[in-house]
């Protein structure tokens, strides 16, 4: 047991040193749903603080602006500064504003986390509210068309609707009008599976299937985020980097292409490498 111990805190002194910026993911890993703190998350960070890493809240949630996440960590007893959050909605209306150059007539999907951040950007935008649905099939058939929307933005939507379908998708006809979104998850994670939340990848595959037209997902795995931790730590070095995720297709995903050049390294590529040895040894002993 000795030697695997100390084997172990090697391992861990090694890992621990191959690192200074940890990316943490939010939904899944330190809490799920508004309150529920997972058990070890506030611990963790403290202690990796005291290692002398970077924290870097890193989330795709599309419900809250930076500072709505701000005070949600603070709420639930996380060290927080501002230029310690990335999140997907400031992400999102960073890249329509500085990337596309767009700055009014941006039809939005979502609610008070992509309001807030799309005004603070100074887009101007329209949609977000509960569309009133009346009459019958025909009113809803004559709705206005108009073909001077630039970009529709689609995320976490309460108040989603039929109307709202029927107007991203018509605006969508026109193919300069972009189709962004913060991801695809399709529910929140939850503490032992009471009940599903869906999530913003439901709000986004209805108008998908009824433009016909794909979006382009601005959170992870897109390199974006990774852009706007350099915004802010322009020292940051991305092999230098470790995410903690709940999603292996959009954390994990994030890690092995985070940054765009040779990138986050990871924990699952660590993890592969490990199964793959583990799998080299066992295949040997175990050929009949
Ligand atoms: O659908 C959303 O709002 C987000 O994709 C979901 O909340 C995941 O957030 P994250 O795990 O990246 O914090
Ligand atoms: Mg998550």
């Amino acid at each position: 047991m000795a030697a695997c111990a100390e084997l172990n805190s090697e391992c861990i002194e090694e890992f621990l040193s191959s690192f200074n910026t940890v990316l943490v993911d939010c939904d899944g890993v330190l809490w799920c749903g508004e309150d529920n703190i997972i058990e070890g998350s506030r611990d963790t960070l403290v202690k990796l603080r005291m290692l002398g890493k970077r924290v870097i809240y890193f989330s795709n949630n599309s419900t809250k602006s930076r500072s709505q996440y701000q005070q949600k960590l603070h709420r639930l007893g996380f060290e927080a500064e501002l230029n310690e959050i990335i999140c997907a909605t400031s992400v999102c209306c960073q890249y329509i504003k500085d990337t596309l150059n767009i700055d009014e007539n941006v039809y939005l999907v979502g609610s008070s986390g992509f309001i807030e951040e799309l005004d603070r950007h100074g887009i101007k935008h329209f949609g977000s509210g509960e569309d009133p649905v009346e009459g019958n099939l025909t009113e809803w058939t004559n709705i206005e068309y108009r073909t001077d929307v630039k970009a529709v933005l689609v995320g976490f939507d309460a108040h989603f609707n039929y109307m709202k379908i029927m107007k991203a998708a018509n605006y969508l006809r026109n193919p300069n009008c972009y189709f962004l979104t913060n991801g695809l998850d399709f529910e929140f994670p939850l503490f032992n599976n009471d009940r599903i939340v869906p999530a913003a990848g439901c709000f986004v595959l209805p108008i998908q299937a009824a433009a016909k037209r794909k979006p382009t997902i601005l959170g992870k795995p897109n390199k974006l985020m990774f852009e706007a931790v350099k915004q802010i730590y322009p020292d940051v070095d991305a092999t230098k980097c470790i995410i903690i995720g709940d999603r292996l297709d959009v954390d994990i995903e994030f890690g092995k292409r985070g940054g765009g050049d040779e990138g986050v390294v990871s924990k699952r590529r660590r993890l592969r490498g490990a199964v793959s040895e583990w799998e080299r040894a066992v295949s040997k002993s175990w050929r009949p």
